[in-house]
């Protein structure tokens, strides 16, 4: 179904704010991405708020730190129940493990479903030129992504995060069953906000994600119900 292939990023700073936005937009099917702001904020009873009136969560709190740290996390993340986590391919691959196995431990444990394990490849506010003349990688952009994928497939992760821009490459190269999950997606009626590498709800289905991932274009708008329509519209290709 489209609609649960719409990822609401929900980044707001109050409980009651987020549960407006998930009673308002459950009922059309979307999922729901807790991000650091709310998760900061508010703490795991977002997660349970959402899983209460049977919504699946996305945990964007992208992990990155030494394995033992990030193990610890991702059996936390794996208690909470979410549905799909992220840690970031630049921590390495013993890192991108030691998260993968804690989690699927933790969920044998304690009976959960395992989680999605997503790798964080470059962030879509970045360009060509913030990595390379802040960041001091000189590769290109796209290369790095598909290096990165290559890591998190090796670590043995789900799939990866990645703009809509490195969609085909991906695909091409890792498969049908590796997961792209792409922020950086504006519908036709927003404006691109602070992300570098963008493309249209349309465009990033047609090009083989299997989530995307908008935060803004929806919780901003005055109707946010009418705005995640739209989105869906353009998902279908329609206008
Ligand atoms: O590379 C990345 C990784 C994560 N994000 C997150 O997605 C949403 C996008 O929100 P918009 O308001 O639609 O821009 C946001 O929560 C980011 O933290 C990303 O944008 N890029």
């Amino acid at each position: 179904m489209d609609s649960e292939r719409l990822i609401v990023a929900l980044d707001v700073p109050t409980f009651k704010e987020a549960e407006n936005l998930v009673d308002m937009l459950k009922p059309l099917g979307v999922t729901f991405k807790v991000g650091l702001e709310l998760f900061f904020s508010e703490g795991p009873r977002v997660v349970e708020m959402i899983h209460s009136r049977g919504g699946k969560v996305f945990l964007d709190c992208k992990f990155h730190d030494i394995p033992n740290t990030v193990a610890g996390a991702a059996r936390a993340a794996s208690r909470m129940g979410v549905f799909m986590f992220n840690i970031h391919v630049s921590g390495g691959i013993e890192m991108m493990k030691a998260g993968l196995e804690a989690a699927r431990e933790e969920a044998l444990k304690t009976g959960t479903a395992v989680p999605k394990i997503l790798g964080v490849t470059v962030l879509t506010s970045i360009n060509q030129g913030i990595l390379k003349d802040e960041i001091g990688i000189k590769e290109n952009l796209e290369q790095k992504v598909l290096d990165w994928a290559g890591l998190a497939r090796l670590a043995g992760l789900d799939g990866v995060i990645a703009s809509p821009k490195e969609i085909r490459s991906i695909r091409e190269q890792f498969g049908p069953d590796f997961l792209i999950v792409t922020p950086g997606v504006r519908p036709r009626f927003a404006s691109s906000d602070d992300q570098k590498r963008v493309m249209t709800p349309e465009e990033a289905v047609l090009r083989g994600a299997d989530y995307i991932v908008v935060g803004r274009p929806i919780t901003r708008a005055e109707d946010p119900v009418k705005a995640a329509v739209e989105v869906i519209k353009e998902m279908q290709g329609g206008v």
